[in-house]
């Protein structure tokens, strides 16, 4: 190993503070959190005190540009990410930037050819596909175990609290279910389907007020099928803001199914499942249990979160192997599941979010563009 890779924190806020607590697993010699940067010197400050984190910067350049920083964790607000990569690339550094990468598939693609262009590492934080369960399922789907894969079936819905700590959810900007967790979701299918964008794309789904006005997509479900060389393969994805869904991901091959139970984005446990006819099925059950949460971390603001220790490792891997992208998560899904991502809020939110179809009056329909224009809502 040598000396520990040095990481760079930027920003301050709820998911940060998870991702430096659950570094805190790694050897001292294989990873340190060395600085934090935030908008204001005193939210870094707090930050570096509540963490032991040595440096706290002014500033997310000046996080950047320190030159005890070897990688840099992007752990803000959507809105921002590229803005914050494009910082980190531009001080040469590599970078780790929180799901989503950007703020739509096009800006995704535009950073992924930065990135190259500069020799620099760049991951989005697609952490679920580091946890050991999502290994073996790759693995199993890899070596056929449950024969070509037909269909998968994969949702993520959790009640987020929008007038409270949630409020990024209802950001006219950036929040609504698309930015917030439907790349999960797609993320699942894309282990089957590869990186191949779909040919079709059906969703629907409803919105809900945004911050100051316009609304977001608050639920969708999905159809999605036409992948590449994968002409048999039909997956549906179901997100909501609203509540908890059973979070399984069930992949349904011609001789089984491969089920990732709940929850899905931080699984530890699947089950494979061989059919037997139509009735029965031989079924095993494999555990991976998720790391303790480490010493010195600070309760953490979402589940699972000492799972982190997965994709941080996997970052450190290829920095010291000199590889620019990692091999579980690749640009191309990123860039191909933000373009669904895209599809998806598009469809939801021009469509009006289910209150204009369930009115379902041709008037409607006709004046929806102006009255949503002049009324900034559906409603
Ligand atoms: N992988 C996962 O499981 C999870 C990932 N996330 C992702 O992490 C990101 C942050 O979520 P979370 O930590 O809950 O959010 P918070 O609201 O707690 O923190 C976001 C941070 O963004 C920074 N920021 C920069 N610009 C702005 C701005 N204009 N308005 C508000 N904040 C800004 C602030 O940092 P400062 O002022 O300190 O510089 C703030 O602390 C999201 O993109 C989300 O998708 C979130 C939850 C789970
Ligand atoms: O990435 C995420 O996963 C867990 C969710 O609770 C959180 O809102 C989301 O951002």
């Amino acid at each position: 190993a040598g000396r520990p890779i040095r990481w760079g924190i930027m920003g301050s806020g709820l998911i940060s503070s998870d991702f430096v607590g659950a570094l805190k697993a790694l050897p001292a010699d294989e990873a340190k959190v060395i600085a934090v940067g935030a908008r204001s010197l005193e939210a870094a400050q707090a930050f570096a005190t509540s963490l032991g984190v040595p440096k706290a910067h002014a500033g997310y350049e000046a996080l950047a540009n320190d030159p005890d920083v070897d990688v840099v964790y992007v752990g803000t607000v959507a809105q921002t990410h590229a803005d914050c990569a494009r910082i980190a690339l531009a001080a040469g550094k590599p970078v780790l930037v929180e799901k989503p990468l950007a703020m739509n598939g096009e800006e995704a693609a535009e950073l992924v050819a930065l990135a190259k262009s500069r020799g620099l590492f760049l991951l989005e934080g697609m952490w679920t596909r580091f946890f050991p369960a999502v290994v073996k399922a790759r693995e199993l789907l890899e070596a056929g175990a449950i024969g070509e894969v037909v269909a998968v079936s994969a949702d993520f819905g959790w009640p987020a609290d929008p007038d409270g700590e949630h409020g990024r959810t209802v950001d006219p900007v950036s929040g609504g279910v698309g930015m917030d967790v439907a790349m999960y979701p797609v993320a699942h299918v894309l282990l089957a389907a590869g990186a191949t964008p779909p040919a079709s794309v059906v969703a629907t789904g409803s919105t809900r007020p945004a911050a100051g006005g316009g609304r977001v997509d608050w639920s969708v479900a999905a159809g999605l099928s036409g992948f590449g060389d994968r002409p048999a393969l039909s997956a549906t994805v179901l997100c909501t803001l609203d509540a908890s869904t059973p979070e399984e991901v069930v992949y349904t091959g011609k001789k089984g199914t491969l089920r990732l139970h709940r929850p899905a984005h931080t699984p530890s446990r699947l089950t494979l499942s061989i059919a037997e006819g139509r009735e029965a099925s031989t079924d095993e059950t494999l555990e991976f249990a998720l790391p303790p949460v480490p010493a010195g971390a600070l309760p953490f603001n979402y589940p699972g979160s000492q799972g982190f220790v997965y994709e941080a490792a996997a970052v450190n891997r290829a920095l010291r192997e000199g590889r620019l992208e990692a091999e579980e998560w690749t640009h191309a899904e990123s860039v191909t599941t933000q373009r669904i991502v895209d599809q998806l809020r598009s469809s939801v939110v021009r469509a009006g979010g289910g209150k204009r179809e369930a009115r379902g009056r041709w008037w409607d329909l006709r004046t929806w563009g102006w009255r949503a224009r002049r009324e900034g809502a559906t409603e």
